[in-house]
């Protein structure tokens, strides 16, 4: 196990959006969390890698507990997530976007900067050769000049994707990485996803896309209003009476 949380939960007032989540992450699998809308699942997400701080419960990193710590400690130690594609910079290009995720990994500071050290070009050398060898990775070496705006939205999803493996993450938790874009499409980005996974990457993933999830995902939790009601393989959550009656409506093609 790789990560850990221990009865987490996260009150906004009176509504418990994440309530006493027991979750374990098995190191380079690809798990996924669904559930319906408003379920806790972006709270989750926020809460693992240091945006939120819980209200209870703790969250263990390779048996340290992380709950405390901010976004960017969490980021350092190895968790990377991505966000909606809403939050590239649409006017700078692909690699612009991609060379800061491994500023992460540098020491630099402004004295650097200001008198242009050589550890400073040295780590700029660094990260340009991280943006190139990601944006290779997940199939982006044509689009490395064009700016953001001019590029699809399938491939807006690989940048984010080129940006979280900038930090040299252990696990990634990636926020709907196929929502908005064809099938077909889903099918590429889901090649990736496994190509990750058999980097020895671990994943954790949000996602509306079912079909896609019972294909792709080795291990599932559920969340319903903040709790978890079922975890395990696709075909035992199918089989769930409770997933069934509280998500699925019956039938696994939503
Ligand atoms: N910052 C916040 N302040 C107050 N309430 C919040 C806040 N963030 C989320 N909530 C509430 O917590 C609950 C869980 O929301 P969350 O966004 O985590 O669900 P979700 O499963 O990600 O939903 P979706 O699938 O629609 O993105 C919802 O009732 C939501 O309104």
């Amino acid at each position: 196990m790789i990560l850990e949380t221990k009865q987490l939960t996260k009150q906004f007032g009176g509504l418990f959006a994440v309530k006493d989540v027991d979750f374990t992450i098995e190191k380079g699998k690809i798990n996924a969390i669904i559930g319906p809308n408003g379920a806790g699942k972006s709270t989750f997400f926020n809460l693992v890698s240091g945006l939120y701080r819980p209200t209870a419960g703790q969250v263990i990193f390779k048996g340290r507990d992380i709950s405390s710590l901010s976004a960017n400690k969490v980021a350092k130690l190895g968790v990377a997530r991505t966000f909606q594609t809403t939050n590239l910079f649409e006017q700078a290009s692909v690699f612009d976007n991609v060379v800061v995720g491994h500023r992460l990994r540098t020491k630099s500071t402004l004295f650097d900067s200001i008198f242009r050290t050589r550890r400073l070009k040295r780590e700029e050398e660094q990260c340009k050769e991280k943006a190139i060898q990601v944006l290779q990775f997940v199939g982006l070496n044509h689009a490395v000049d064009q700016r953001v705006a001019n590029i699809s939205q399938e491939e807006k999803k690989r940048v984010a994707f080129a940006l979280a493996l900038a930090t040299d993450p252990e696990i990634v938790f990636l926020d709907e990485p196929t929502a908005g874009i064809n099938p077909d499409e889903t099918a590429e980005l889901s090649e990736l996803i496994e190509k990750m996974a058999e980097k020895g990457l671990t994943i954790c993933l949000i996602e509306h896309k079912m079909q896609m999830i019972m294909n792709l995902a080795e291990q599932i939790m559920v969340l319903n209003y903040g709790e978890k009601i079922a975890q395990g393989p696709p075909d035992e959550i199918n089989r769930n009476e409770e997933v069934i009656k509280a998500y699925l409506g019956g039938s696994t093609s939503a």
